[in-house]
């Protein structure tokens, strides 16, 4: 049996109080995103248009679709992978085995959809039903949630995740218990990570990029820009899946509420915001805007992916030619840590293209309506957290070699700035 572990580790996102508001923030800020992108004003701040009553939000019909999904892509993922991945060495020296096979499941759904299409599948009414569907999505992460963190009492102490056994018991059900909880080979997390949200997050926009054609005769430039920014970002992702498995979320991270409903609800449903938006308010956007707008997604995707395949190389195999020639900093670990290349530019080079693209995704949306810089904004918040989150943990690992690195390469995201 599990007992509560390391009370005197440092609470995060404000405690059991911050755990508690983030878990009525959340949902309620993806409930008023959903319907202020549809209305006309479409104001980010101020009141929601209408409050939804039950009969908008609750449909079993789409509960149905919703487990339908979920259990089309649980059956992609349980296919045969073109290979199988080692995770990070666990407290008890073991290491999980997982399936690499993202980009198949995305490619094997788009043939499913586009069969599905052919046959008479109306996708264009997919966001007349996003209300109904993020409920339904919400719901799951909650009652999922509740499961995992009862699964987590029965789980022995070296199954349990550095941050989410404080003791306060919603605390806990935030951060999450249980760091891989699994059902014979099937991981949970690692399923939710990329699976469900990723791939419902472009069926989403293309859901609405067919709706605007039915509307409009054919779809805006701005719609095909935001679609293939966030097709690229999610194909990257999924096709570098294994990279993945070095992330705080699958390392560090319990699997609580805070991922379970991020992964489920709060990606498919907030980071299409922005073709949500397009639907409801065309914007003109000319040949000229449009290539600048490519540039700037072009620069911060490689940037990102420099950054991201950089390091993931060098942990791999330091001596591999592409990162051998590099300037490294020794720690007590046995770790290296990278010291030119992108790693000497900032400490966070990743994160920084990260945001390029993010800044990329919004501006086909013209600049009168603050709504679809949500993500912008957010993300900003999410990084700067995440990064003063990671920053501790390299801390608590690294210690003195932390400190060189930080003294020498001293900015963290953006150079010179911050
Ligand atoms: N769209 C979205 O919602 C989100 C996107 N992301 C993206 O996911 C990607 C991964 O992000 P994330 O998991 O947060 O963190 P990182 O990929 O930045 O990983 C941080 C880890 O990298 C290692 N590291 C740090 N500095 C160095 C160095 N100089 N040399 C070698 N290793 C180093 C450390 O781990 P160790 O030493 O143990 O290897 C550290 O803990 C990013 O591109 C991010 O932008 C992340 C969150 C949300
Ligand atoms: C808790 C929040 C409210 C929402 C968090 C959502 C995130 C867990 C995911 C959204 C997009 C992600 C991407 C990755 C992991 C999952 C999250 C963070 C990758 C970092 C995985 C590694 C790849 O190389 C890039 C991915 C980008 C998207």
């Amino acid at each position: 049996m599990a007992s509560p572990q390391g009370s005197g580790a440092p609470l995060e996102f404000g405690g059991p109080l911050g755990a508690a508001a983030l878990m009525l923030l959340l949902p309620a800020t993806m409930f008023h995103l959903l319907l202020v992108a549809r209305s006309g004003p479409a104001r980010l701040l101020g009141p929601p248009p209408y409050l939804p009553g039950p009969e908008v939000l609750w449909s079993p019909q789409m509960l149905l679709l919703w487990f339908t999904w979920l259990g089309l892509q649980a059956a992609l993922y349980l296919l045969p992978a073109r290979k199988v991945a080692e995770g990070q060495e666990l407290k008890d020296k073991s290491r999980l085995r997982y399936p690499i096979n993202g980009f198949q499941a995305l490619v094997l759904t788009a043939l499913l959809v586009g069969l599905a299409v052919s046959a008479g599948l109306p996708l264009g009414a997919l966001p007349e039903m996003l209300l109904p569907l993020a409920f339904a999505a919400t719901l799951t992460a909650f009652i999922f949630s509740l499961l995992l963190y009862l699964k987590a009492l029965v789980a022995p102490a070296s199954a349990l995740a550095p941050g989410g056994n404080s003791g306060n018991p919603i605390y806990d059900f935030f951060l999450g218990r249980e760091l891989n909880p699994r059902i014979w080979s099937f991981d949970f997390k690692y399923f939710c990570e990329l699976r469900p949200g990723l791939i419902g997050w472009v069926l989403i926009n293309l859901a609405l990029l067919m709706q605007e054609a039915e509307l409009r005769g054919s779809p805006s430039l701005a719609m095909w820009l935001v679609n293939g920014f966030q097709l690229l970002y999610v194909g990257d992702a999924l096709w570098h899946e294994e990279a993945v498995l070095t992330t705080m979320d699958i390392t560090h991270d319990g699997f609580g509420f805070m991922l379970a409903f991020g992964d489920l609800a709060w990606v498919p449903f907030t980071y299409s915001l922005q073709a949500q938006f397009l639907l409801h308010h065309p914007q003109p956007l000319g040949l000229p805007m449009a290539s600048v707008i490519c540039l700037i997604n072009a620069v911060g995707y490689y940037i990102f992916r420099g950054a991201n395949s950089q390091k993931h190389t060098f942990r791999k195999n330091p001596s591999d030619p592409r990162v051998a020639g590099l300037e490294t900093i020794p720690t007590a670990t046995g770790r290296q840590l990278l010291v030119s290349g992108w790693w000497g530019v900032v400490r966070h080079p990743n994160y920084l293209g990260d945001l390029i693209m993010a800044l990329a995704w919004s501006l086909p949306c013209g600049v009168s309506h603050l709504l679809p810089y949500f993500y912008l904004l957010y993300f900003t918040s999410l990084l700067v957290h995440r990064e003063a989150r990671d920053e501790q943990q390299c801390l608590r690992k690294y210690g003195l070699a932390w400190h060189e690195y930080c003294r020498r390469v001293p900015y963290r995201i953006l150079p010179y700035v911050y």
